[in-house]
């Protein structure tokens, strides 16, 4: 049983992440932040009749710090969405200093929870709070995740649609690795649990691939300047956060794709790295988790030759990202 925290809790994200973590049996208590609304969403939530204790809190009174106290998870949706003709990267000049601060108070008041980074641009905002985890001297790589599994869900849904059986789709697994957003995420298919018909041509499969790379702005576009993916995103933040606490609570076998600092286990980030050609610091990839967190992490295992030349294009870009990160926070100049 374990104390959940949202910080963003009254957005679009929030609100209904905060709902299905109300109906997990795993969590006890529930503590909703925002800048705005978290009282009236935690009033509403506390009816439910499920065990999980529900609080709101605002930044007067030291909202945060009460929040936060006696965290074991920590999930941060909090921040900016994209509007149509936006990319997640011009997010950054609002939403890193947003995360920098809510980082800042996980590390002072519960630097030993799991955080879970869902605000956008993930590929750069997950630097940023270790960065400043390590200003405070408190940086555990094993515990801090970006929130990828958006792309891995929508790579379930997308290979079920093309199967032509939808029923299939909560069985399907698809790794996605590399990072997200556009190029940077890379769906594996070749390594799919539910293989793509023999007959799928080369031009089906960029296509497939393309749609999982851009499934986000697809949502931005239908939603025309009323924000982007939530739902989804709330079903996806919720199943990793479930896996995580069961994970916390000693449950074994757990593997799910996650972007983590890739020191949080030496090995088998070595290893990947070496697969990837380049030292980078942070990749999402299957990871094996445990009660301290981040237990293995996986190598990519056999590619296709199309996925490596995806792995060869989004390794650029995502250094670009990492570094944006990691330098916002050594030298703010936003
Ligand atoms: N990782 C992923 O796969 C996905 C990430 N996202 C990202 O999630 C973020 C949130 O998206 P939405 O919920 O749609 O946005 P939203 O605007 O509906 O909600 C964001 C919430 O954050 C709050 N907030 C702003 N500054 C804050 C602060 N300093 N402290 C606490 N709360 C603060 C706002 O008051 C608002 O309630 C965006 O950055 C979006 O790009 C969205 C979809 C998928
Ligand atoms: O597209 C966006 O901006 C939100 C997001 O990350 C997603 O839906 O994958």
């Amino acid at each position: 049983m374990s104390k959940a925290v949202v910080l963003g809790a009254a957005g679009g994200i929030g609100q209904p992440l905060a709902l299905l973590l109300k109906c997990n049996p795993l969590v006890k208590e529930l503590s909703l932040y925002d800048i705005v609304n978290t009282p009236g969403v935690a009033a509403d939530l506390s009816h439910i009749s499920t065990p999980a204790k529900v609080e709101g809190f605002l930044p007067a009174d030291d909202g945060l710090k009460k929040a936060l106290t006696g965290a074991d998870v920590v999930v941060i949706p909090a921040g900016v969405p994209r509007k149509p003709g936006m990319t997640r990267d011009d997010l950054f000049k609002i939403n890193a200093g947003i995360v920098r601060d809510l980082a800042t108070g996980i590390a002072t008041v519960a630097p030993k929870a799991f955080v879970l980074v869902i605000s956008n641009p993930v590929n750069s905002t997950v630097p940023i709070v270790a960065e400043v985890f390590k200003k405070h001297g408190v940086f555990d790589p094993k515990r801090l995740f970006g929130v990828t599994t958006l792309d891995v869900v929508r790579a379930s849904t997308f290979s079920a649609e093309v199967l032509g059986d939808v029923s299939l789709a909560p069985s399907i697994s698809v790794p996605v690795v590399g990072g997200h957003s556009g190029v940077t995420i890379v769906p594996l298919f070749s390594q799919s649990s539910h293989p793509l018909p023999k007959d799928f041509s080369e031009s089906s499969l960029q296509a497939l691939t393309t749609r999982v790379q851009f499934g986000g702005d697809e949502v931005v576009k239908a939603k025309d300047g009323a924000g982007s993916a939530t739902l989804s995103m709330a079903y996806a933040g919720a199943e990793f956060a479930t896996k995580v606490i069961k994970a916390l609570n000693g449950e074994k076998g757990i593997v799910a794709p996650t972007y983590v600092n890739l020191n949080a286990d030496k090995e088998g980030g070595d290893a990947l790295k070496k697969e990837i050609g380049k030292s980078l610091d942070y990749f999402s990839t299957n990871v094996e988790l445990g009660p301290e967190g981040v237990a293995k992490i996986h190598t990519l295992g056999k590619l296709t030759s199309f996925e490596q030349g995806l792995i060869q294009t989004a390794v650029p870009e995502l250094e670009t990202n990492i570094t944006k990160g990691v330098s916002f926070v050594e030298t703010p100049k936003l």
